[in-house]
């Protein structure tokens, strides 16, 4: 136990209580209760936009080995509500780290406990699914905390995207560091006057996303989810990125118009996890929240043929039976509950996958899929220039 903890509190939204010790932010927090199995990446999953609203149960049994360090986070700032877990590191380590994990949640004012029994927790939200549960320093009577609770709204229907998105368009230079790159096929990538142009769509974007884009060499421009097909368009992108991002995707109804307006542009489309169940929703699908969801690192993805182990972090997937076959087919499978994975389209460009190919954290397996991406921007730029424009053919 740290010295001089502070007594916390657990709820969740069923009436179960469990007691532990604060190692966040004094004060009360409520959100959805769900649990990551990573065993590394902590800083990444707090500040995920994608957790935005979540209240995160850390599997892994010691917490805050590693500190924190700026150069691991994935936006500027912490999203989840709050943290769970067994056990805290008193005594971070690691070469980079420039604050401890408990000061880091205190600074910016995110509740947490330790001291749960995390795997009678996790045991629970798998077999009752992920609720609403509130963390308290303040709130000790477990009736009180409880009914804050079961105030609160549910994730279903909830559009946590505009607290997220950019303000502004910006463009994105930042690849992946040299010292860290493991894919020698972004080293034949030159960032040049003639390099692929990539709009991406901000829902609530991880950094490392847009890294590992300039690191295949695209110019990168980021622009607010609310932006319109025609504003895209003007940039005149070689593809257009659907990025993750936190809540219902179904309740993302501007994006999902926007991305439907520019499927007729036939220019390629990537979408990864919100970007993947919004390209989805585009071409008609249906999404439906998962019981519990996937957060992890370990997941795995693909057919028969191939199997990729992939880092995922989502609570909602795309119904097949809402797949029109004619058009979309699909490229992966969770093959731990066969849920969705992955999708293309049959004659456009497009395809998305539920996972995250970025990792930060996790696994590089799907790393090949941004490479997918360029070779469609490829092909397309091609295209193009094989296409006599109509103003001079007429000459
Ligand atoms: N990482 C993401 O983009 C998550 C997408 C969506 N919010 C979900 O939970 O399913």
């Amino acid at each position: 136990m740290l010295p001089a903890a502070k007594p916390a509190l657990l709820v969740l939204a069923d009436g179960t209580t469990y007691r532990g010790w604060s190692f966040g932010a004094a004060g009360t927090t409520i959100g959805e209760v769900v649990f990551n199995t990573g065993m590394t990446g902590y800083q990444e999953v707090l500040t995920d936009p994608s957790y935005r609203g979540q209240i995160v149960t850390f599997t892994y049994p010691e917490l805050g080995n590693t500190g924190v360090n700026t150069e691991d986070e994935e936006s500027h700032q912490p999203h989840i509500r709050g943290a769970i877990a067994r056990n805290i590191s008193s005594r971070p380590s690691n070469w980079r780290s420039t604050q401890s994990l408990p000061d880091y949640l205190k600074q910016h004012h995110i509740p947490a406990i330790y001291g749960i029994d995390t795997r009678a927790l996790t045991r629970k939200i798998r077999s009752v699914g992920a609720m609403n549960g509130g963390i308290s320093t303040a709130i000790l009577d477990p009736s009180e905390l409880i009914a804050r609770v079961q105030a609160a709204p549910s994730m279903s229907g909830l559009n946590l995207v505009q607290e997220v998105t950019t303000r502004e368009s910006y463009e994105w230079f930042e690849s992946t560091p040299s010292c860290w790159e493991f894919n020698p096929a972004t080293q034949l990538q030159q960032l040049g006057d003639d390099s692929l142009m990539v709009v991406a769509i901000d829902f609530g974007v991880k950094r490392n996303i847009l890294r590992r884009l300039a690191s295949y060499g695209c110019r990168v421009m980021v622009v607010p989810a609310n932006t319109p097909a025609a504003e895209i368009l003007k940039y005149d992108p070689d593809g257009i990125f659907l990025s993750n991002g936190p809540g219902d995707p179904a309740t993302v109804t501007e994006g999902i118009a926007t991305t439907r307006a520019l499927l007729s542009s036939q220019k390629p489309m990537f979408g990864i996890c919100m970007g993947h169940q919004i390209l989805g929703l585009s071409l008609g699908a249906a999404t439906f929240k998962l019981k519990f969801g996937h957060r992890g690192l370990n997941q795995p993805a693909g057919l028969e043929q191939h199997v990729e182990i992939t880092s995922q972090n989502h609570g909602f997937a795309i119904d097949p039976a809402s797949l029109n076959e004619a058009e979309v087919e699909i490229t992966h499978l969770n093959l731990n509950d066969q849920t969705v994975a992955g999708l293309r389209h049959k004659s456009l460009p497009l395809f998305s996958v539920q996972y995250h190919p970025e990792a930060s954290p996790g696994p590089h397996d799907a790393d090949y899929l941004f490479g997918q991406f360029l070779q469609a921007m490829v092909a397309y730029r091609q295209q193009r220039k094989t296409v006599i424009p109509l103003s001079e053919s007429a000459l």
